[in-house]
């Protein structure tokens, strides 16, 4: 496929290795500020000839990227954290044409740990000893907190065990934390390319689900194969409709 990676960061960079080891063509690099892109804004010009594009950069000109894309009928990966109040804005974009597929994490661990946090929200729904908690950690460069795979847990969780019914992610520094509370709690420093932590606590003992990213390849790979999935299925998918038909989750 011919491909343009919007935001040419740490994981556009990566993205572009990967899709040119899977046979493709990374025919325009967009971005703003880093070194090596060609163009720093999306117009028609910087898409020329693409097919697809994957967009890893930041909320802010997320929408205007969006409306060439979708005039230009692209296909769009959007690996893009932090933009949960730009939902339905983005969303009917994609009603006048092109197909995009959004996810906070493209690892295939992540989407297994997602899995995973279902199944323990089921198990304790009535086993009430067992409190419920989620924290991350993320290099020092991360603008979002907390992560969106943070949020995609919390959200798991709060689909999936009754009790727990709002998303707390306060430092909480002048009270209690209330039993129907999910606290989300994150760290910011050093080089973590990203570690999530579900931990399900009693007074008898501690049962911690983990995922830890060894580096951003595995978050690359599945953008790629994500692009791939999405030729000729027009619409706004999330990534656990993608993981479904790969993984068989
Ligand atoms: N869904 C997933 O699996 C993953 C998501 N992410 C998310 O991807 C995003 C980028 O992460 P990194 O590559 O580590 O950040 P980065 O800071 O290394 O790269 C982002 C790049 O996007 C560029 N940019 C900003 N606005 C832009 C725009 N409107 N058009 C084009 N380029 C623009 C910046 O100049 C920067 O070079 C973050 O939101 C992060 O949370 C990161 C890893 C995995
Ligand atoms: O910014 C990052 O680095 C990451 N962001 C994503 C998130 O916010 O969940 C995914 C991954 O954890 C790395």
């Amino acid at each position: 496929m011919r491909i343009a990676i919007v935001g040419y960061g740490r994981m556009g960079r990566l993205i572009e290795e990967i899709a040119l080891d899977r046979g493709h063509q990374v025919v325009s690099r967009i971005d703003p500020q880093a070194p090596g892109a060609d163009f720093p804004i999306v117009n028609p010009q910087a898409l020329e000839d693409v097919e697809g594009v994957i967009e890893f950069g930041l909320p802010e000109g997320m929408i205007e990227n969006a409306q060439v894309y979708t005039e230009q009928n692209l296909l769009v990966v959007l690996g893009t954290t932090g933009w949960d109040g730009l939902k339905e804005k983005l969303f009917s974009l994609y009603e006048a044409g092109g197909a995009l597929l959004y996810g906070s994490n493209f690892s295939v661990g992540a989407n297994l740990l997602f899995a995973l946090t279902k199944q323990a929200a089921h198990l304790i729904e009535n086993i009430h000893e067992y409190d419920i908690m989620v924290h991350e950690y993320h290099h020092r460069h991360k603008k979002d907190s907390p992560s969106g795979t943070a949020l995609s847990i919390a959200q798991v969780i709060l689909e999936n065990l009754s009790r727990k019914t709002e998303l707390q992610t306060e430092a909480l520094t002048h009270r209690a934390i209330r039993d129907e509370e999910l606290h989300v709690s994150s760290t910011r420093g050093g080089a973590v390319p990203g570690t999530h932590t579900i931990t399900l606590d009693s007074e008898a003992d501690t049962i911690a689900l983990t995922h830890t990213a060894r580096s951003r390849k595995g978050f690359a790979l599945g953008a790629v194969l994500g692009l791939e999935w999405l030729k000729n299925k027009p619409g706004v998918f999330h990534a656990d409709q993608f993981f479904k038909d790969y993984l068989g989750l």
